[in-house]
């Protein structure tokens, strides 16, 4: 791992410097630190569903939900500075709202807000330096996997993708140039599990200046909390559960060390990606309501995938007793998560299918109010090459289903009838049958 960029000895020190006591690696000064993630004032912590639209903050005016400080700029009452903020890229109340809600909500000593996932992947991707080695997934969501691809071409990392359902294979490629180690679970789109708290294990036992870090965008911290599980530093979309409605792009890092928090810090301060006033009010919206939409997505998630199992159709689910990793995915999470993922042993079948579809809509994403409906090898996984798909076995007819909050009768009618008008399966007068192409054939999720 890097060490942070020298202060330089002719850095002069700013004035904000005596303003705030507590400066950046520039000599900026930095907003206050965030609140530490178990309630310190001496609370009881509540259960998460509590935590998450509780807040202690104390406002001004009382106001119960943080209002939106729509500013630049912030006056100074002296010339050498002295107010809590000054620039809204450096440090706005808003922001610093939300990143004390999530630090808390998320187990941490910090989190930083940044405008999208992927932006959080490259202020975390922003502490390697050349020849340094990321060991990653060989089923990772596909931006992920291009912002990798880019720090290969053009940044001199060197990136390992394996599969990291088999921890002796990532063991195999971890070494002492290894600075990161990157995981998601369950994996985007072909919902593989993997076993987090085993591999942060080893990367930390092989190589101790390893930082585990943790996509959890397709849980959310109301189903897992990667930093109890051994992860150094966890990010997720915002974009995906924590907002809810599809209304916001934003990134949210979290982290137990704050050095690694500060030279982050240091990163969206220098590059002007912190998440905006607006965002941040609708993200912490969003995010009080994240308990109750998170278990109304899995109910109808869940009925969904049982629906189409009974139709004959190979599901990728962890809800699904079939999944064959389904102990160890209830063994580091809480719940299976609202997307799911379907063959139809035909691609042209499948976009009969999607396209049929009415109620679930085509988009990519996930995590919203609304179910939505996907080609990922079309769609959210077309900037990976169809050789490296081919190599890594997506399949090509994979349908990925993103379930929302809607009356679940209607979403499975919705799909029904997409099935039947697809040519996907028959109806009888004794119920549905599967056609030949519908039928699994290897059976097996993670093969
Ligand atoms: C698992 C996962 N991680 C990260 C991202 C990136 O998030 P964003 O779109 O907010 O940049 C996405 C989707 O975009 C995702 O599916
Ligand atoms: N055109 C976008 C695709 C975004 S995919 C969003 C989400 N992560 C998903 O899995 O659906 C791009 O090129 O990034």
């Amino acid at each position: 791992m890097s060490t942070p960029p020298e202060t330089g000895s002719g850095s002069k020190p700013s004035m904000a410097k005596k303003a705030f006591g507590k400066v950046d690696l520039d000599g900026h000064n930095l907003p206050p630190s965030p609140a530490p993630s178990s309630p310190s004032n001496g609370r009881r912590r509540y259960a998460l569903a509590t935590e998450l639209v509780y807040t202690d903050s104390k406002d001004q005016y009382g106001a119960s939900s943080i209002p939106i400080y729509q500013s630049a700029t912030f006056k100074q009452s002296a010339a050498t500075g002295g107010g809590e903020y000054d620039y809204t890229r450096s440090g706005n109340p808003t922001r610093t709202h939300l990143e004390r809600h999530m630090a808390k909500i998320m187990n941490a000593t910090r989190a930083l807000a940044v405008g999208s996932g992927m932006g959080a992947l490259d202020v975390i991707t922003r502490l390697l330096r050349p020849g340094d080695e990321v060991v990653t997934g060989d089923d990772l969501y596909g931006g992920t996997n291009r912002l990798l691809t880019y720090l290969a071409t053009n940044q001199g990392i060197v990136v390992h993708h394996v599969d990291t359902t088999d921890v002796e294979r990532v063991k195999e490629v971890i070494s002492e140039k290894t600075a990161m180690v990157l995981l998601e679970t369950p994996t985007n789109p072909l919902i593989k599990i993997v076993d987090l708290p085993s591999i942060a294990r080893q990367a930390h036992e092989l190589n101790p200046k390893a930082l585990v870090i943790v996509d959890n965008t397709m849980l959310s911290p109301m189903l897992c909390n990667p930093l109890e599980l051994g992860a150094d530093i966890v990010y997720e979309s915002g974009t995906k559960y924590l907002s809810g409605h599809h209304d916001i792009m934003a990134g949210i890092i979290a982290c137990n060390d704050p050095a690694i928090g500060d030279k982050m810090y240091f990163t969206i301060n220098s590059t002007g990606c912190g998440l905006s006033p607006n965002d941040s009010f609708l993200l912490m919206r969003g995010v009080k309501t994240l308990a109750i939409r998170m278990e109304k997505q899995q109910a109808n998630a869940q009925a969904i995938a049982e629906f189409l199992e009974s139709h004959g159709f190979r599901v990728r689910y962890p809800g699904l007793k079939s999944h064959p990793q389904y102990d160890l995915h209830w063994s580091i999470a809480r719940g299976a998560g609202a997307v799911l993922s379907f063959e139809t042993g035909d691609a042209a079948l499948s976009e009969r299918i999607v396209e049929a579809a009415r109620l679930f809509g085509i988009s990519v994403s996930f995590g919203c109010v609304n179910s939505l409906i996907s080609m990922p090898c079309q769609m959210s996984h077309a900037s990976i090459d169809a050789k490296t798909r081919a190599e890594r076995q997506m399949p090509e007819d994979l349908i990925r289903l993103c379930v929302g909050i809607e009356d679940v009768n209607d979403l499975i009618d919705d799909l029904q009838r997409a099935l039947v008008q697809a040519g996907a399966v028959t109806l009888t007068i004794d119920g549905f049958h599967a056609n030949n192409a519908t039928q699994s054939s290897s059976g097996s999720a993670s093969s």
